[in-house]
Parts: structure tokens; C-alpha cells; sequence
């Protein structure tokens, strides 16, 4: 049988590729608003689809945007809209799609969202982030006193996004997982139409203004009403909520948690190293759920390697394996710090040996060397070398997945 064709999408594929993504990820009819906001995204030279007599029967996308990773800020190939019409299912539709977009993709790393765990792996992603989700009886969590006399005031997302983004743009470099954002994602960030608010209030901007009156914060949420045989129990749902200093973050969650008529509070996206784990009081009722979070695989690997920085400093030699990007496969000399890094081929032993995928999970910093040792995912060959990659790949703030794009 012969193989259905694959190429680059064009601007003329748009409302077909819309079509099947609809269908496959069984999505109700956009509007046109959501259709706009997907528009305006959307970068079709950087898409491909395969065709079966003409209609776009797959569909892989990138989207053109940076990622933080320890010590940097790389260009990211982020990966989504990835689907296969449901009578073309389980034909290596996928398999061909994703293999081609590696193959094609100049930035030295890949990220995406796995809507199933077990899609991706087979293609060399693997999870980077531990992502945390929160579901917070707000009654049972107190909050320290405030640490300054700051105020927080709502405002509108289009009167307030000048003072979001620049809040957003300070902390990013410093938060590895986090994406650059440009106008139109600032745009799909905020977007809040009403038929998509299934019983909530509009998406709320809250900004954290100091004793100087400069913003150092700001919240993003809504709140839906509910009451229970014993009174108020609305639940409030944050979006993201972004500060440059901690007596923002707790001046925001000290208000989030204390919203009349609520009584629960949901952060779906955060990681290990958001500040409230350590400011309750009671950290047992902020219902912390650990999932699987960004994937990461390693495109290409010298300049992915030499792209971030060291918690400590490394010489070590790494033999990996990539049955997907051949390229990557063999022994590199790692050497580097936190001021910077090379990454070499080399004919010397190797100290540690590891697949792309689990290179990839470490890459962020926020899976251990040494558990992905223990897991028996890398090997290492020489003494010390596991507990050298270790202090080497860690870093001092874990990764976290904010968004999902
Ligand atoms: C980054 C993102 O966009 S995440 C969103 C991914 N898309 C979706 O979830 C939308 C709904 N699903 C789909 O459109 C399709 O089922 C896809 C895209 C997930 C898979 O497309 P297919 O063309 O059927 O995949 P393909 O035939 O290449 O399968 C390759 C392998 O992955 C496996 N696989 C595919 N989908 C899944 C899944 N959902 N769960 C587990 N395994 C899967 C297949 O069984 C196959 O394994 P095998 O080689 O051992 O037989």
C-alpha cells in the first residue's frame, strides 16, 4: 500500500487542519472569536499535515516560542495540535508525522503537553516537570500576616496587561518551564469568552501594588457559585498567579484564599517549588496532586547541552543513544558551570550512558540524575559520576509548567 502523502501546511489548509482538530480532541463548534484567537497563533509554514485523497486526514504543529531553562532562555519548538482523523487511526499516521517534524525542527529542544502519558516517549520526550496541582480548603489554610502594607485592586485584563506582561517578563528568564509569551498568546492568555465560562464569573485581573505603588504581582481567576447544605461553597479557580517578590505572591494568595462565599480554592498548574507549600499552615489541606508535566525531548543535543547552565561545575563524559535524530547518538564531553558550558563529540569512556528520553527528563532540572540511576533509565560507568550529573543537572529552583499551549 502506498503511504499517504505529508507536507507543509498552507494558509488554504486552515480551516481543514481547524476542522480535524475540533473533531479529534471532540471539541465543541468554535466561534468566532476562539477561531480568531487560534488564527492569530497559528504558523502553518511551521505545520504538517498528511492527506488521504486530498482532505488533511493528520495534523502536527509548532508553535514558534522560547522556553527558561537553568541558567538561559532557548529557542523551544513547542509542540500541540498533534491529531489523526478517528477512521485513520493506528496506521503510523502520528508516528510518521511526529518523526518528520523532528527531523525539520532548528531549535535545540521540543516541548509539548501529552494529552495521554504514553504517546510520546516512543519519540525520545520524556516528563521534565513534576507538575503539582492544588485543590485548597481555604477555610483550613492560614497565611502569615502581610510582609508590607501593599494593596491589591481589579482591574481589566486590557487595562492592566502593560503592567502583566512586564511582571511576567521579569520573573520568566529566572522560572525554568515558563514560555515566552508574545502579543497574541498574551491575547489567548486573557481571552474570556462568555460561553466558555460554563457557570463561573469573567476571568478577574487582581494586581499587587507595593507601599511605592509599583505593581510586583498580579492574579488571574474566577470564581463559580455553589452552596452546600451548610451554607456558601463557591470555588475560585486561578489561572496563574505571577510575582516578582514573595510579599506580592503572599499579599495575592492571602486575598485568593479569603474570598467571600468560596470555600475552595484551584490551582491546576504549578510545580515543587511554589511558594504556598511553605506558607500554610496546614499543608495537608492544600490538596497537592503530583502528575506528569511539560515533556522535553533533546533535539539537538550540543546545543541543548551547551544552552543551559550547571548548578556545579561538570566534565563528564555522556553516550547516548537517539534511534530518531541519529545525529545525537555517541560520546559527548559535557564541560561547564554556572557562567557556561560546551558539549563535544569525543572517543574518550564514557562516565554515563542514557537514552535522549531520559537526558530530556533531566534536562530542566527538576528530575534527579540519580533517581532516573535508580529507575535504571542511565547507567553510570565510572565512580561518582551519577552523583556528579546529579548536583550538575539539579538546580536551585524546580521546573514548572504554567501553561498549557
Ligand atoms: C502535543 C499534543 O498535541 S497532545 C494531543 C494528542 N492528540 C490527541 O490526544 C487527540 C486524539 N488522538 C488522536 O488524534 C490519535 O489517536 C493520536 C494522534 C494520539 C495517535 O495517532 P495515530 O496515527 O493513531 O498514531 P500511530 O498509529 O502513529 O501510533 C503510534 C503508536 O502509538 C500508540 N498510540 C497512539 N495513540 C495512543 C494513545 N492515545 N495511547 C496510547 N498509545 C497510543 C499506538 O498504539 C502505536 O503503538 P505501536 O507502534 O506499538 O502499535
Amino acid at each position: 500500500m502506498t503511504e499517504l502523502p505529508i507536507r507543509e501546511c498552507t494558509t488554504d489548509d486552515i480551516p481543514a487542519v481547524h476542522q480535524l482538530l475540533q473533531e479529534v480532541f471532540l471539541s465543541p463548534d468554535p466561534t468566532d472569536a476562539r477561531r480568531e484567537i487560534y488564527r492569530a497563533n497559528y504558523e502553518p509554514e511551521r505545520c504538517l499535515v498528511v492527506t488521504d485523497e486530498g482532505a488533511v486526514i493528520g495534523h502536527t504543529g509548532t508553535f514558534t516560542r522560547q522556553l527558561s531553562v537553568p541558567g538561559a532562555v532557548l529557542a523551544a519548538a513547542h509542540v500541540s495540535q498533534v491529531g489523526v482523523r478517528h477512521t485513520h487511526r493506528r496506521q503510523g499516521v502520528m508516528s510518521r508525522l511526529l518523526r518528520e517534524q523532528l527531523a525539520q525542527l532548528p531549535e535545540p529542544i521540543a516541548v509539548l503537553w501529552a494529552s495521554e502519558g504514553p504517546i510520546y516517549p516512543r519519540f525520545g520526550y520524556a516528563p521534565a516537570t513534576d507538575q503539582v496541582s492544588l485543590t485548597i480548603r481555604s477555610r483550613e489554610v492560614r497565611l502569615p500576616e502581610p510582609s508590607e502594607p501593599g494593596r491589591v485592586a481589579n482591574g481589566t485584563s486590557a487595562d492592566l496587561l502593560p503592567e502583566l506582561v512586564g511582571i511576567y517578563d521579569a520573573v520568566r528568564p529566572h522560572r525554568p518551564g515558563w514560555s515566552s509569551r508574545d502579543e497574541a498568546w498574551w491575547r489567548r492568555i486573557v481571552f474570556d469568552p462568555p460561553e466558555e465560562r460554563h457557570g463561573a464569573t469573567p476571568l478577574k485581573t487582581t494586581v499587587y501594588r507595593d507601599p511605592s505603588g509599583a505593581a510586583t504581582g498580579y492574579a488571574l481567576w474566577r470564581a463559580t457559585p455553589g452552596w452546600g447544605q451548610t451554607g456558601p461553597d463557591g470555588t475560585v479557580t486561578v489561572k496563574e498567579v505571577v510575582a516578582t517578590t514573595p510579599a506580592a505572591h503572599l499579599a495575592l494568595w492571602r486575598f485568593l484564599l479569603s474570598i467571600d462565599l468560596t470555600r475552595t480554592v484551584q490551582l491546576r498548574l504549578t510545580g515543587p517549588s511554589e511558594p504556598l507549600l511553605r506558607l500554610a499552615d496546614a499543608p495537608n489541606q492544600l490538596g497537592a496532586v503530583l502528575g506528569a508535566g511539560l515533556y522535553l525531548r533533546i533535539v539537538d543535543l550540543p546545543a541543548a547541552l551547551a544552552g543551559r547552565r550547571y548548578a556545579t561545575p561538570v566534565d563528564l563524559v555522556i553516550e547516548v543513544t537517539d534511534p530518531i535524530r541519529a545525529g545525537n547518538s555517541g560520546r559527548w564531553r559535557l564541560t561547564g558551570d554556572t557562567t557556561g558550558a560546551r558539549c563535544e563529540p569525543t572517543t574518550d569512556p564514557a562516565d554515563l550512558h542514557s537514552s535522549i528520553a531520559a537526558l530530556g527528563a533531566a534536562y530542566l532540572g527538576g528530575v534527579r540524575v540519580a533517581d532516573l540511576a535508580g529507575a535504571g533509565l542511565l547507567t553510570g560507568h565510572t565512580h561518582g559520576a551519577v552523583a556528579a550529573a546529579t548536583a550538575a543537572f539539579g538546580w536551585h529552583r524546580a521546573p514548572e509548567g504554567i501553561e498549557i499551549f
